[in-house]
């Protein structure tokens, strides 16, 4: 464990006006707020790792703060810088400098580089990319089309940000480059506090993923095969402002606002994690992107400092101030950094068989302990591996629940589509051609059933990394479409899990046997007991490590798939809920016609009675003419106003209808244009009309009349411009329909290829159970075995306890037989020298 790393910094007065004095003293690594007039502000003092003051350059911050963490990524560990503190105050000018002074970023892409290059037994992997959050959306910087994109996490991948472009670099001034492109596409506003203010968070990412080289020419895998995965974020946040300070208003005051969102929650992150493990319960990393993003960074497996910026002059000391106690409380949060390592199957080839040989070795010089020990283990790997398939079952069983779902879900947006389809194409739905539209639709369908669903969800351009390089590394090299996290991360699901692994708790015992510190489990020493030979018991456990190494291996890849079935799950949401809108807005489409219409209909209304109130003589064939058509009109809206009320209620029975009230319309304009000639024929002044008009001294009637048909002719004009208008919307909604009926399409071709998924992992979830049940079995035979072996042993211990002690007695029982020999023979003796003198001679 250890607290990241927090600094502040000055910046200079930007402006004469508003610097009366300094107010913040800085002493060493101690900042205090002091009155004008120098007399210290006691309650407002604080410490940090390091104050930098007015003059410091950025290279010097960076050689303080920064170089240790960039180092450290070379090396492996997760690193993370970023700039906090409110706006103008230098945050992004101690990320990326000036042309003099180069800032953080630049400096770190150029040490990693020479740091690359100082190392040569290693071999290196670069991918790069550039963010930003822009109102709460994630947008790519390398790539503009990729707009909005979505932060997924999966059991592998950690929390990763999809269809982000990760661009592999050799050298630092690729990265240089791609840095520059990346910057034109970055939100900055004029602010009144900041010409050039930043608008959105930015999180420069570098992925190092490197390996030992390969000088081993033999084949054998060396100790190192792993490969080790860092992931460095460096991030310029946007200021907090004040809004009254910044003048902000229309986009501005919007974007202000999303920047404040974030950043406050990313102080109650802070806050909750400077509480200490105890006290500090859920912390709210999803409250927003930015937090999301920088989980890892904010109390989890990374190298992490924060540079806090401040502003010198006497009107931000609020501000500053409340950067301070953000500073102070990120002082107490602690990571727990640890070097992410991937084995590669070679690695865990070998560090099995290691394992498998020391257990050999333990089992030819056995003990019943020992064995009774690699049953226990064995029988916990079975046990765990049971464990796993039962909640893979499960997880995969939800699923399916989900799809089926899912399925029903569509199927009723589908139907909906149809019916708004229908209602809004009517002019295309000429019986004879829906044949046509449908065959077409199929053969669309086959046609763009065979992309690749995978391509689908690739990130377009990433590129493949060079085969040198990634030819060991079997899956690991077909996953990175996104920004991996660390491996270590994988296990990572929510916050109580990073609180254990803060503790140094490691929940899966598959992580302790991938770490590479770790020991193999030591058995009690055997003494050399001449045992009999276990060589077939140990030829069965061999057997046995392979089966369970085969079913870890299928039980990995089966978590894989599910995780990959997880994102395309919720992808599929994503799309879901994206129908449903165009669907809401489709559904809008005939209220706003009917609206239309009725609008139509009192204006054609008003322009009839106002024709209708000058036309006197109601047997005139002028009359007539108008009431028959003002009844073809009326009828036409009413069957329009009918058609679109029905078509919110219900718009199947609807479709056929379309080309009555065309002809209608037709009619209409016919008429209406003839009635409204006829009119006009009919008051213009004959010879005779003329006399009596004289006579009559009807000039001012004259005027009248035209006053009239000029009204008449705006109408009909207003009319027409209604029924263009009805023809447009109308176009717009048949386009409309033509994307939603392709998205359709595509979301079809997705479930048949997760349902094509699923069916894959059905087959190899139950294929793994059955190889699970024999190695159960094995095992079981196995154990038996054993224990026969066991009790043989110890009656044939039995035996030769037995058989030394008969042996001993009947030793000692010789040894006596022998003493009583000896004494009686040199009795014998003396006796017969006794017995027979010895002669002089002898
Ligand atoms: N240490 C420094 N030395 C010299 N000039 C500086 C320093 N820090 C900031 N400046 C200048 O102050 C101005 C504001 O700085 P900058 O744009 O980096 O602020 P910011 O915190 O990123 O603001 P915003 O949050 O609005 O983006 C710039 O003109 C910058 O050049």
């Amino acid at each position: 464990m250890e607290r990241i790393c927090v600094a502040v910094r000055v910046r200079p007065p930007v402006s004469s006006e508003l610097y009366n004095g300094a107010y913040w003293k800085v002493d060493d690594n101690r900042i205090s707020l002091h009155k004008l007039h120098g007399t210290p502000s006691s309650a407002l003092s604080y410490t940090f790792d390091h104050v930098f003051e007015e003059n410091c350059a950025n290279a010097r911050v960076y050689e303080l703060l920064t170089k240790d963490i960039i180092h450290a990524a070379v090396e492996g560990f997760n690193g993370t810088a970023f700039a906090y503190g409110q706006t103008s105050s230098g945050k992004t000018f101690t990320m990326n400098g000036s042309e003099n002074d180069p800032g953080i970023i630049h400096r770190a892409v150029k040490d990693i580089f020479s740091q690359i290059q100082a190392i040569s037994d290693r071999e290196f992997l670069i991918r790069v990319s550039y963010m930003e959050i822009y109102n709460e959306d994630i947008n790519d910087l390398f790539a503009v089309e990729n707009q909005k994109l979505q932060i997924h996490e999966s059991l592998e991948r950690g929390i990763f940000v999809a269809g982000l472009r990760e661009e592999i670099v050799n050298n630092a001034e690729e990265v240089l480059k791609l840095i520059e492109s990346g910057e034109v596409n970055r939100h900055f506003g004029e602010t009144n506090m900041n010409v050039r203010s930043s608008r959105s968070h930015t999180i420069f990412r570098m992925v190092i993923e490197s390996k030992e080289k390969d000088t081993n020419s033999s084949g054998d895998y060396s100790s190192s095969d792993a490969i080790r995965v860092s992931v460095l974020n460096l991030v310029d946040l946007a200021g907090s402002e004040r809004i009254a300070k910044t003048g902000a208003g229309g986009v501005r005051l919007k974007e202000g606002k999303h920047i404040n969102k974030s950043l406050m929650v990313l102080g109650n992150v802070i806050n909750k994690l400077s509480d200490g493990a105890k006290h500090r319960g859920h912390i709210p990393y999803r409250d927003s992107k930015l937090t999301r993003i920088l989980q890892p960074a904010l109390g989890g497996n990374a190298k992490t400092s924060i540079i806090c910026t401040i502003a010198p002059e006497e009107v931000h000391i609020e501000e500053t101030k409340g950067t301070l106690q953000f500073a102070s409380r990120a002082k107490h949060i602690t990571n727990c950094a640890q070097v992410n390592e991937i084995l590669t199957d070679g690695a865990l080839l070998k560090r099995q068989k290691l394992e498998i040989e020391e257990l050999r070795k333990k089992l030819q010089g056995s003990h019943a302990e020992v064995l009774e020990q690699i049953i226990l283990k064995l029988r916990n790997d079975l046990l765990k591996h049971e464990l796993e398939r039962e909640k893979l079952e499960m997880e995969l069983e939800e699923e399916r629940t989900r799809h089926r779902e899912r399925e029903q879900c569509i199927r009723e947006q589908q139907m909906k589509i149809v019916n708004r389809s229908n209602l809004v194409t009517l002019s295309d739905l000429d019986p004879s051609s829906q044949g046509q539209n449908s065959v077409s639709l199929k053969e669309e369908y086959n046609d763009s059933s065979s992309i690749c669903h995978g391509d689908a969800f690739r990130t377009p351009s990433f590129k493949a990394a060079p085969k040198a390089f990634v030819v060991k590394r079997s899956n690991y090299a077909m996953l990175p479409d996104y920004s991996p996290l660390p491996d270590a991360f994988s296990n990572v699901a929510d916050e109580d899990t990073w609180l254990k692994m803060n503790k140094g708790y490691i929940a899966d015992l598959d992580s302790l046997q991938m770490t590479p510190a770790r020991k193999v489990q030591s058995f009690p020493s055997s003494d050399a007991t001449p045992a009999c030979s276990y060589e077939n018991t140990t030829e069965e456990v061999e057997h046995l490590k392979r089966q369970l190494m085969i079913a870890s291996e299928e039980r990995n890849e089966l978590k894989r798939k599910h995780a990959d079935q997880i994102r395309l799950n919720h992808q599929l949401m994503d799309d879901i809920s994206e129908l449903q809108q165009e669907a809401k807005l489709i559904q809008d489409i005939p209220k706003t016609l009917s609206k239309s219409v009725t609008n139509c209909k009192d204006i054609y209304e008003d322009v009839l009675s106002i024709i209708q109130s000058f036309v006197s003589d109601e047997e005139s064939s002028t009359a007539k003419l108008l009431s028959s058509t003002s009844e073809i009109g009326i009828s036409l809206f009413t069957t329009l106003e009918t058609h679109f009320s029905r078509a919110m209620d219900d718009h199947s029975s609807l479709t056929g209808n379309n080309s009555l009230i065309q002809e209608q319309s037709k009619v209409l304009y016919e008429k209406l244009n003839s009635t409204i000639t006829s009119l006009v024929l009919s008051q213009t002044p004959t010879d005779d009309e003329q006399l009596g008009a004289k006579q009559c001294s009807c000039e001012n009637k004259g005027g009248e009349i035209a006053s009239w048909k000029e009204e008449l002719s705006n109408e009909l004009n207003t009319i027409k411009e209604r029924c263009h208008g009805l023809e447009k919307e109308l176009d717009i909604n048949n386009e409309l329909m033509v994307v939603s009926k392709e998205r359709y399409d595509s979301l079809e071709r997705e479930f048949l290829l997760l349902k094509e998924d699923r069916d894959r992992l059905q087959q190899m979830v139950s294929q793994s159970s059955q190889k699970l049940a024999l190695v159960a079995g094995q095992k079981e035979n196995v154990l038996k075995e054993m224990n026969t072996e066991v009790h043989r042993r110890k009656s044939l211990e039995e035996e030769i306890k037995q058989f030394s002690a008969a042996f001993a007695s009947r030793q000692r029982r010789l040894v006596s037989f022998h003493s009583n020999v000896k004494s009686k023979c040199e009795n014998l003796r003396a006796e017969y020298e006794v017995s027979v003198p010895k002669s002089p001679g002898c």
